[in-house]
């Protein structure tokens, strides 16, 4: 494996009397796709949070691009290559798809926000791209004029992508991006983030539907009760005794 673009080294956070992450270890490297999953409960958000600069953990630390991150906020990392998608919702309604991405290539510029200036990429060919060419990316070149609540919810997730992807990101955070979207859209959005990955991002993604999981990641990771259980390619993670167990039964 290439070296890692993200890295958790023994990552523990407790909160109250609860500790919720207990000496998680994990990377992703270059063109590839690490799944998180886990049971409710089990902490998988909470990590993203921590990986993203959304939380600072307790203990351990967060290395992104061989640099130390662990105290520097989520607006740094976004400056270091760091992109990544939330649990819910993070679109304007009232604005159309391609205002939408057109507000998240603006805010992944250089120059400080403003919604009077026209998005565009930045000079550095590789620091964007055009609105255009991002929802031509996530199969919505023609949605762009279409109000963002008129959406479908899967057309809802391929935008939130869309946005994510605006900074020509390193490392791409996802947590549950098909929560919620019908089969035929899990189908769609596997096969976007599969591209992503094949074009070089570091992709983590914490998602419930398993079967698309252990279909993409190149390795997955399990966390129970804020623990990792096992990481690994996904035949070797879904055989592990310890894994069954967490799931009780559930189909893996
Ligand atoms: N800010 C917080 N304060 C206190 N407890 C928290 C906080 N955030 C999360 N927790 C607790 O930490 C545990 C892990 O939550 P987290 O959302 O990370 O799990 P998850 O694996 O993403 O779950 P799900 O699959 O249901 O989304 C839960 O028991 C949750 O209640």
């Amino acid at each position: 494996m290439t070296a890692p673009v993200i890295s958790g080294h023994a990552i523990g956070w407790r909160v109250g009397g609860a500790q919720i992450l207990d000496d998680v270890t994990l990377d992703v490297g270059a063109g590839e796709l690490l799944g998180i999953i886990g049971p409710n409960g089990a902490g998988k958000s909470s990590l993203v949070n921590i990986l993203s600069g959304v939380t600072r953990p307790t203990t351990g630390a967060v290395h992104l691009g061989g640099a130390d991150v662990t105290r520097r906020s989520a607006t740094r990392r976004a400056r270091l290559g760091l992109s990544r998608s939330f649990q819910t919702s993070a679109l304007f309604d009232g604005l159309t798809a391609g205002e939408n991405v057109h507000l998240a290539v603006q805010a992944s510029g250089p120059a400080p926000f403003s919604p009077f200036r026209p998005a565009r990429p930045r000079r550095d060919p590789a620091a964007g791209e055009g609105v255009a060419a991002l929802l031509h990316r996530v199969r919505m070149g023609g949605r762009g004029a279409t109000l963002a609540r008129d959406l479908s919810h899967g057309d809802r997730r391929k935008l939130e992508l869309a946005m994510a992807l605006a900074s020509n990101p390193k490392v791409l955070l996802l947590d549950e991006p098909m929560a919620g979207v019908s089969a035929e859209d899990v189908d769609g959005l596997s096969e976007i983030i599969g591209e992503v990955r094949d074009s070089g991002v570091a992709v983590a993604m914490v998602e419930h539907h398993m079967h698309v999981v252990l279909g993409l990641a190149d390795r997955v990771a399990v966390l129970h009760h804020g623990q990792l259980l096992a990481t690994g390619p996904p035949g070797d993670v879904t055989r592990d005794e310890r894994v069954q167990q967490a799931y009780l039964g559930e189909a893996l």
